[in-house]
C-alpha cells in the first residue's frame, strides 16, 4: 500500500484524468461511494446521518454520499457550509446531481444550528477539507470542526480528517478528531505521524480505480509484505548458510545489552553468532548464552579500549549496544566501518560515536545500517527531537540519500529508509516495548536478519514487524504492556515463526 503526499496524489489525480481518460466526475461518484459503502455496514435505517459538505472536492464526494445514502432509503441531513456560487467543477457537477433527483440539502447558519443538527443525528459525515486544506483553518469551517468535536455523535471523516494536512512538516491547529477515516485510495502521510494519527481515529483505505504510482517512494509494509519475502529454510541448509554475525559491544556496567543483541540473534536465525566484548561480560554473559562464542577485546577501565587484530571477516556485525560513550569508542566504531566489508548495524553507543564524524560513513565497502531512536536521530542530525518527528520522513531519506546509508528510525510508526531514498512504514508494536533493552533485542533480530536470503531492505522491515508484533502476540496472552520485557520478545519469536507458519 504506498503513503503519499498531497502533490503525489494530484499527481496521480491528473495522470488518470489526462493520460488514461477517467473522468474526475467518475472518480468522484467512485469515492462517495465507496466510502457511503464503509458508512453504511455501521447503520441502521433509523440513524440520522448528517454529511458536513465543504466547499473543494472533499465535499464533492460528501455530495455524492449524501446522494447514495438517500438513494438507498436513509435519513440524510446534507449541510452545505459555504454559498453555492462557490461550489465549482466536479463538485458542483454533483451538488446539481444530488438536487435533480428530488433531493435537498441545508445551508449552513452558524454554530448554534449545527449544535443542534450535531445532536439530532446517530453519525457525522465530515466531508469538509480534504488534502486541499492550507494554513489556519478559516471559518466557517473553524466553528464548524469546534462543534462537532464538543458533540458526542459518531464521527466518520472522508479522506482526512478535517484540518489535518496530507504532508509533514505542517502545525495542526484545528481539526476534527475523528472516529474513523475512510481514506481514499492511499493513506497520506499525515497517519503516520505520531502528531496527527490520533486525529484519524480507525482508518481505513477505499479503492476509486486510480493507478499506482510510476515510482516507489513510500509504502506501508505489514503481514502480506512479511509472509511474501521472509526467507524459507532449505531442508538441506547448514549452520554457514544462515550467516556467522558478530555482535561487538558491552561494558562492565552495561552486560546485559549485548547478551539481549547475541541471544536475539541466535533466536532470529543466525547460523553462528560471535560476540566481542570486554572480560567481564563475558564472564557475566558466558553460562546464559551457550550457544555464542566470544572474543576478549582490551579493556580499559571496564570499556572496549581497542579492536585491534579483531577479525572482521563475517556475514553480519551489530555494534554499539551497551557499548558506553567513551572516547576510545569513537576509534573503535571507526576501525570497524572502514575494515569490515560486510553489512553493519549501528545502534545505540554506536550511533553516538558515529556523531562525532559520519563522513566515516560515505566511504565504507558494505552496507551500513543506523537504527536511532528519534533522541539518536535528531542528535545525529542536529535539530530538535520535535522538529525531526514534523519531518521524519524527510530528515531520514536526506540522510540515507547523503550517506549511503539504512535507516530504521525506531517508534510506534518505524520508518525504513534505503540509501536510494525508498521508505516503508510498519505499525506493528505496542507501548510495552518503551523499555530498555527492546532495541537491543531488535538489533540483534535485524542483524540475524541481513544475514539471510533477502534484501536488506525487506531484512530490516521483516525484523521490525515481527519485533513488533511479538510484543503484541504476548500482550494478547501471557504478558501485559507493563510487565513484558526485551527477553520475553527474544523467547516470543518462537510463537511469531509458529503463528506465521514462518
Ligand atoms: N485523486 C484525487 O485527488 C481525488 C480527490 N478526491 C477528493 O478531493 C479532495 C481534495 O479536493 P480539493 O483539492 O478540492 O481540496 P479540499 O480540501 O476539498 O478543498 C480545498 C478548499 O478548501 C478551502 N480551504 C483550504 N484551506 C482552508 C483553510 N485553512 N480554511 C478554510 N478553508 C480552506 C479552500 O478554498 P478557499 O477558501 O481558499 O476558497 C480550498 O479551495 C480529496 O481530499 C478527496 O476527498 C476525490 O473526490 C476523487 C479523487
Ligand atoms: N509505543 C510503542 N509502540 C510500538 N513500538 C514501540 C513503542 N515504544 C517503543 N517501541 C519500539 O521499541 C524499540 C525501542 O528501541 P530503543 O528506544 O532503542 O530501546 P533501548 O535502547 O532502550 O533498547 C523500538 O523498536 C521501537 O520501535
Ligand atoms: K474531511
Amino acid at each position: 500500500m504506498y503513503i503519499v503526499t498531497a502533490k503525489e496524489m494530484y499527481d496521480l489525480d491528473r495522470y488518470a484524468m489526462d493520460e488514461i481518460g477517467l473522468d474526475g466526475r467518475l472518480l468522484m461518484e467512485n469515492a462517495g461511494r465507496a466510502v457511503a459503502d464503509q458508512i453504511e455496514s455501521e447503520l441502521s435505517l433509523s440513524d440520522g446521518i448528517l454529511v458536513l459538505i465543504g466547499k473543494g472536492n472533499n465535499g464533492g464526494d460528501g455530495f455524492v454520499i449524501a446522494r447514495t445514502l438517500l438513494q438507498r432509503g436513509y435519513d440524510v441531513t446534507a449541510v452545505q457550509m459555504v454559498p453555492s456560487s462557490k461550489i465549482e467543477g466536479d463538485a458542483a457537477y454533483h451538488r446539481k446531481l444530488l438536487l435533480s433527483m428530488g433531493y435537498s440539502f441545508v445551508q449552513y447558519d452558524g454554530q448554534e444550528s449545527l449544535e443542534k443538527l450535531c445532536d439530532q443525528n446517530s453519525i457525522i459525515v465530515d466531508a469538509m477539507l480534504g488534502i486541499g486544506v492550507k494554513g489556519e483553518i478559516r471559518s466557517p469551517y473553524r466553528e464548524a470542526i469546534q462543534t462537532v468535536n464538543a458533540s458526542p455523535t459518531h464521527t466518520i471523516s472522508v479522506d482526512l480528517p478535517s484540518g489535518v494536512p496530507a504532508d509533514e512538516g505542517v502545525e495542526v491547529n484545528q481539526a476534527v478528531k475523528a472516529d474513523r477515516t475512510v481514506v481514499i485510495q492511499y493513506p497520506k502521510l499525515s497517519a503516520y505521524f505520531q502528531y496527527t494519527a490520533t486525529f484519524y481515529g480507525e482508518w481505513k483505505t477505499v479503492d476509486i480505480g486510480l493507478p499506482a504510482p510510476s515510482q516507489h517512494k513510500r509504502s506501508f509494509y505489514g503481514k502480506a509484505q512479511v509472509q511474501s519475502t521472509f526467507p524459507t529454510r532449505n531442508s538441506f541448509s547448514h549452520k554457514g548458510k544462515h550467516g556467522k554475525g558478530l555482535v561487538i559491544g558491552g561494558a562492565s556496567t552495561m552486560p546485559g545489552s549485548v547478551g539481549l543483541t547475541s541471544r536475539a540473534a541466535l533466536r532470529g536465525g543466525a547460523g553462528l553468532l560471535t560476540l566481542a566484548t570486554v572480560p567481564s561480560v563475558i564472564q557475566a554473559l558466558a553460562s546464559s548464552t551457550l550457544e555464542a562464542t566470544y572474543i576478549s577485546l582490551q579493556d580499559l577501565n571496564g570499556y572496549i579500549l581497542d579492536v585491534k587484530g579483531l577479525d572482521l571477516s563475517y556475514d553480519g556485525i551489530a555494534i554499539g549496544m551497551g557499548m558506553g560513550r567513551h572516547e576510545e569508542a569513537v576509534q573503535v566504531l571507526q576501525k570497524v566501518l572502514q575494515k569490515a566489508s560486510c553489512p553493519v548495524v549501528i545502534d545505540a553507543d554506536g550511533l553516538y560515536a558515529l556523531e562525532k564524524d559520519t563522513s566515516i560513513l560515505d566511504d565504507r565497502d558494505g552496507p551500513s545500517i543506523l537504527t536511532p531512536h528519534p533522541g539518536e536521530m535528531a542528535h545525529l542530525l542536529g535539530v530538535s527531537i520535535p522538529e525531526l518527528l514534523s519531518k521524519p520522513f524527510a530528515y531520514t531519506r536526506s540522510f540515507a540519500e547523503k550517506h549511503h546509508v539504512f535507516i530504521v528510525l525506531k517508534g510506534a510508526f518505524t520508518i525504513i529508509t534505503n540509501p536510494e531514498g525508498e521508505q516503508w512504514v510498519t505499525d506493528t508494536g505496542n507501548p510495552g516495548l518503551a523499555k530498555g533493552g527492546s532495541g537491543d533485542a531488535l538489533s540483534g533480530i535485524l542483524l540475524a536478519y541481513i544475514m539471510q536470503d533477502q534484501t536488506i531492505g525487506d531484512a530490516l522491515c521483516n525484523g521490525t514487524w515481527i519485533h513488533g508484533y511479538t510484543a503484541e502476540l504476548l500482550t494478547a496472552e501471557r504478558h501485559s504492556e507493563h510487565d513484558l520485557l526485551a527477553n520475553d520478545i527474544i523467547e516470543g519469536l518462537a510463537q511469531t515463526y509458529r503463528t506465521l507458519s514462518l
